[in-house]
């Protein structure tokens, strides 16, 4: 494997991600000596304003004569030669979020870009086009390792796995390192010294246990015990971020109800999808919010950036999102077996589920990939059989794709764990058929 000047690829180049992404790229350059970037997208628009952004970017680093960048729409253009991809793309844009999240709540369902039937609907969509890129990778850059941020996580990793089970590709989450900065810098600890067991689906998981290195034992019941008395706030990455207050009031909420444990934040629309649509606009939702703001600001961010204004131009703060992933290659080029939260195939990590779930667990990335660990324990009824029922729906959908099945894509909707009767399965189901059009498989 090649170690220095690494050609990297971005999948989905015009993401309000990539500076984000760039900016770790840029200060782990060290560790990860790339002389090429690409943005790779389907919308020049969007590609073009991102060039703009990341060339100012290398530029104000002094870095323009170092990296060469490029931008292309054409996937023969962009992935031969290609050491590193990272693919965060979005199928139908914010758009059709708004879509996925609208359609169900005229229904009286839990209307989310990832959850419930809104993450059924964007998993269809994503699922063809995820597979799409990983096949140039087969094509063009068989040897590349693609690292994966593309939404919904569970679904376009089982369908990879079906399709492509010998891909060099990680698929992951920045949701748990994100409860984890979240709660260090509110309750004043150092999530570096953290070895956190967390198990479930991606999206649907709990800790049940964080070791703490400097103090040589588990503190996740302190850590429980303060969320019993204190409000957690958002963190500054999040500042100002109302639905993110909403997210970790609920988060609150279960770890009182259900003791013990520490859920994933969005286990709120499958245990209380109720409270969850009481807090929800339904004619402005989380894709309204984004649209108005992050894609907004990325479009002033490139205005700027052509019309050369003086002053501060980036405004961009994801937390660890970017750092997060380019940790990870990282670890797969020095070979450095460092922990993170994947999205794997079970077999045995979690000992009482089945085999070929794709399941979220902590794993050790190194030059061969992921070695995800294996539970000492088996995870009790209240978890496993939630799980069970949530994975069965996700198996269900996956199959409705390549079977083109309609009955499939039923089943899986009224299995899903945020629907209640198979009525507003199917009303939802036949609204996605057509809202969707081409963006979905044909369902017969
Ligand atoms: N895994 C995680 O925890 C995590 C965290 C954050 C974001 N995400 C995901 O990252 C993705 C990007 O999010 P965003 O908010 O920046 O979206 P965005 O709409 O701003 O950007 C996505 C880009 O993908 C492009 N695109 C769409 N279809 C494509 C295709 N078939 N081929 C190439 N490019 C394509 C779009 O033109 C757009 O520029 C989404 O899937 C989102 O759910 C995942
Ligand atoms: O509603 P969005 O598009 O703002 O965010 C949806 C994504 O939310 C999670 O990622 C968050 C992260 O947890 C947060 O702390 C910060 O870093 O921003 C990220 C993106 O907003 C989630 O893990 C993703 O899967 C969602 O797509
Ligand atoms: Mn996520």
């Amino acid at each position: 494997m090649k170690t220095n000047d690494l050609n990297v690829v971005i999948a989905g180049g015009g993401s309000t991600y990539t500076p984000g992404i760039v900016q770790a790229m840029i200060s782990s350059r060290e560790r990860f000596p790339f002389s090429s970037l690409t943005l790779y997208d389907i919308d020049e628009e969007r590609n073009d304003d991102m060039f703009e952004i990341i060339g100012y970017m290398l530029e104000k680093e002094k870095l323009a004569s170092e990296v060469t960048l490029f931008q292309t729409t054409e996937p023969q253009n962009a992935f031969p030669g290609a050491d590193f991809i990272f693919s965060q793309i979005r199928v139908g844009g914010m758009k059709m979020r708004e879509v996925d999240e609208k359609i169900p709540m005229k229904y009286g369902l839990v209307g989310q870009e990832t959850c419930g039937l809104g993450g059924f609907s964007y998993g269809l969509r994503s699922i063809k086009g995820l597979l799409e890129i990983v096949s140039y990778v087969d094509q063009y850059a068989p040897n590349a390792w693609l690292l994966n941020y593309t939404n919904p996580e569970t679904l376009v990793s089982e369908a990879v796995r079906r399709a492509f089970p010998d891909v060099k590709m990680l698929n992951a989450c920045d949701m748990t390192i994100s409860i984890e900065e979240t709660i260090a810098t509110n309750y004043g600890y150092d999530r570096k010294n953290w070895i956190p067991t967390y198990y479930g689906l991606n999206h649907f998981g709990w800790y049940s246990s964080i070791y703490d290195k400097s103090v040589d034992r588990d503190i996740l019941p302190e850590i429980l015990e303060r969320l019993n008395q204190e409000r957690l706030h958002v963190a500054d990455f999040n500042a100002g971020d109302q639905t993110w207050q909403e997210a970790w009031d609920m988060l609150r909420l279960m770890t009182k109800n259900f003791p013990g444990y520490l859920p994933n934040n969005y286990l709120e629309y499958y245990l209380y999808p109720n409270r969850t649509i009481e807090h929800t606009d339904p004619s402005y939702t989380r894709a309204n919010i984004v649209m108005d703001g992050r894609e907004k600001n990325t479009k002033e961010m490139a205005r700027k950036v052509r019309e050369q204004e003086k002053g501060e131009i980036l405004d961009f703060n994801f937390g660890e999102h970017g750092q997060y992933i380019m940790d990870m290659a990282v670890s797969i080029l020095n070979d450095n077996h460092d922990r993170f939260m994947l999205i794997v195939p079970n077999k045995g990590a979690i000992p009482n589920l089945r085999d070929d779930a794709m399941v979220e667990v902590p794993s050790y990335v190194g030059r061969t990939g992921a070695e995800p660990i294996s539970l000492r324990f088996a995870i009790n009824d209240f978890h496993k059989g939630l799980m069970e029922a949530q994975n069965a729906a996700e198996k269900l959908l996956v199959d409705a794709y390549f079977e083109h099945s309609y009955q499939k894509a039923l089943q899986a909707f009224t299995l899903n764990q945020t629907v209640y009767s198979a009525d507003p399965a199917k009303q939802i189901l036949d609204d996605f058929i057509e809202a969707n059009g081409a963006y979905w498989p044909e369902l017969n």
